[in-house]
């Protein structure tokens, strides 16, 4: 696939752009007028500069409102048309993006339209330039592709061709079917953009809420198959106005752009039945483990908040100071190394968690995967004797292990053979039911792409949340299955949660734990018996409950008295509790799903305003 994008895609100057565009490894970028508008350099010297770097000017645009305009305006916009054929030869370009008219001026005549697209051929060709016609979605007469195909079919001009734009068709739901009419000789370039389902007018959905392949809603696999259907071989040049972007960096945006053109183009492949560029996305089939970073006296604490959920100290590292608290399908691994990267990572951070192993049907596919999304892989000096586990980078730092079986045994029975307590003979809590992770808001949708491009996960839509301080956005990946899921907080609030634990702890990070149990009571009444500092819910919260779910007043009573929350979806059932946070940072929750796929959305606000009343106690 030759990729390339728009420098309106990725933020700060046209030549810094340039150059992140570059370093990541695009084959080209369209300038955008703008862009080049507020440049210090001069087209010749922008034309320089991609030259030297490597990249490929495949188009300068927009170019707007020029067909079948009333004849007082008509020689004006072909005049204006004109002189940007210079500019493109600075630029290093023969092509021009044309978007179709949205004056009010512009006349419904078709013949006209035609007569001017036919003109417009003969001076482009003049000049040795092309342009090519794009449909807005809010064009005047003309926002469809199919209009706009069957007027550069029926103008059949050599320097007139089509561009399609995903935003623009998508977000109209046009049938990718009806690509199959273009010919590919007649679609000039491609633009690829993602954007959520939202309702909204198309022009401020398409200038505020375009994102990246993947990160939204667009069924962009079944497009850019159908497009590769034609033979198209052009270019696949991402589009992407979006605020959050603007205000990232470009190098993050850039390498995130490329990673997601892969992404489609793996998932047209697999759309069409055809042999993909990567393997398939890994399909983890849980969290095998969780690793703590924590000095001695955090891990003590750690230690006291395990102990009272259930956990024994299984086991010591053969040569580290490293402990394996377990319980159930539950491995909680403590490490209080005075040296290495969970050492470096409780320096930065405090006591937190460091890393994550998920559990990986074969390693070296799993590796391949991530290699083919530039996503890097982690390494640090292991001693003689010492064996690694592949780690790939993962949120805020930290790392993500790749766990397969041969590695989960040789992991578990050679690394860690010094025995502590025994495991508790009849465990409460069973498995690790979702990992919260904590990030910048501007961070958000580059971690959702992280792992939906790299595991075969499905994306729940955004949720809003109200924190006491402002709203918290919550996205969750999950398996089909459910046996890993993650959820992606972010805020743009300071005085938020999410927002506090990101300054308190230097970064993004995991900020609470799930664990599952199949039977809440039960769990909840050995966690008070062992002590276990409980986030305590108020008495409104239980008396709506009675009330909104007609639930026995019993039974009511008894979630209150051991601080126990409530959700229910058709017949299925949620149930949760949540520690206090240990090390002022990480939190757990305890959680019984009856058939119950969500993560309790109607309770996050109770949870949030519970905990800011210890927003002054367990913060610095
Ligand atoms: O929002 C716009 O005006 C605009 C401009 C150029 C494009 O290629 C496009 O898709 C939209
Ligand atoms: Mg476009």
């Amino acid at each position: 696939m030759k990729t390339s994008i728009a420098t309106v895609s990725v933020s700060g100057a046209l030549g810094d752009k340039l150059v992140a565009i570059a370093d990541a490894g695009y084959g080209g970028a369209e300038i955008f007028e703008n862009d080049l508008l507020s440049a210090p350099q001069s087209a010749r010297e922008i034309g320089a500069l991609m030259r030297e770097l490597g990249l490929a000017c495949t188009m300068f645009q927009p170019f707007r409102d020029l067909e079948g305009l009333p004849d007082t305006m008509r020689a004006r916009a072909f005049e204006r048309m004109k002189r940007k054929f210079e500019v493109m030869e600075h630029l290093g370009t023969d092509l021009v993006l044309l978007c179709s008219n949205c004056s009010p001026h512009a006349l419904d005549d078709r013949q006209r339209m035609l007569d001017d697209l036919h003109e417009l051929g003969e001076m482009a060709a003049a000049h040795g330039k092309r342009v090519g016609y794009e449909a807005l979605a809010w064009g005047r007469h003309v926002a469809d592709h199919r209009d706009a195909w069957a007027l550069v079919r029926d103008v059949d001009h050599p320097a007139i061709g089509l561009v399609l734009d995903s935003f623009h068709s998508l977000s109209r739901r046009v049938p990718s079917a009806s690509i199959g009419d273009i010919r590919a000789d007649k679609l000039f370039i491609v633009q690829v953009a993602d954007a959520p389902y939202i309702e909204m007018d198309h022009l401020n959905w398409s200038r505020h809420f375009r994102c990246m392949p993947g990160q939204g809603d667009f069924a962009l696999a079944q497009w850019a198959a159908a497009i590769q259907r034609t033979g198209y071989d052009g270019w696949w040049s991402l589009e992407i106005f979006n605020d959050r972007f603007r205000a990232g960096s470009a190098h993050t945006i850039a390498r995130d752009g490329l990673r997601a053109l892969r992404f489609m183009e793996d998932q047209a492949a697999r759309a069409a039945r055809r042999d993909s560029p990567m393997p398939p996305r890994i399909q983890p089939s849980g969290v095998e483990f969780i690793e703590f970073a924590a000095a001695h006296e955090e891990a003590e604490d750690f230690g006291k908040l395990f102990t009272a959920l259930g956990f024994s100290p299984v086991a010591r590292h053969r040569s580290k100071d490293v402990v394996r608290w377990q319980q159930g399908g539950i491995n909680l691994v403590v490490n209080s190394e005075p040296e290495g990267l969970a050492h470096s990572f409780d320096i930065v951070h405090g006591g937190s968690v460091c890393a994550m192993g998920i559990a990986v049907p074969d390693q070296s596919a799993a590796l391949a995967r991530a290699e083919a999304l530039d996503i890097p892989r982690f390494r640090q000096a292991v001693a003689p004797g010492e064996w690694e586990i592949p780690s790939l980078r993962g949120i805020g730092g930290s790392l993500l292990y790749l766990v397969d079986q041969a590695t989960r045994d040789a992991m578990w029975a050679d690394e860690f053979p010094v025995a502590l307590q025994s495991a508790p003979a009849q465990p409460l809590l069973t498995r690790v039911d979702h990992i919260a992770q904590t990030m910048h808001y501007e961070e958000m949708l580059s971690w959702l792409l992280y792992y939906h491009a790299l595991l075969e996960v499905n994306k729940t839509p955004q949720l809003e949340i109200a924190d006491p301080m402002g709203l918290v956005y919550s996205q969750a990946v999950e398996t089909p299955d459910g046996a890993l899921r993650f959820t992606l907080n972010g805020s743009l609030a300071a005085g938020s949660l999410t927002s506090r634990f990101i300054q308190a702890y230097f970064g993004a990070g995991v900020q609470h734990i799930a664990l599952s149990c199949n039977d809440i009571f039960a769990a909840a009444e050995q966690a008070q018996a062992r002590g276990l500092p409980f986030l305590e819910i108020g008495p409104n919260y239980y008396e709506d409950l009675e009330a909104r779910f007609d639930l026995p007043a019993d039974l009511v009573d008894r979630m209150a008295r051991l601080n126990i929350l409530y959700d229910r979806d058709g017949d299925a059932e949620y149930f949760q509790f949540y520690s206090r946070a240990v090390a002022k940072r990480v939190f757990f929750e305890v959680v019984e799903r009856r058939g119950y796929a969500g993560y309790g959305a109607a309770n996050a606000a109770i949870r949030l305003n519970a905990q800011a009343k210890f927003r002054e106690r367990d913060e610095d």
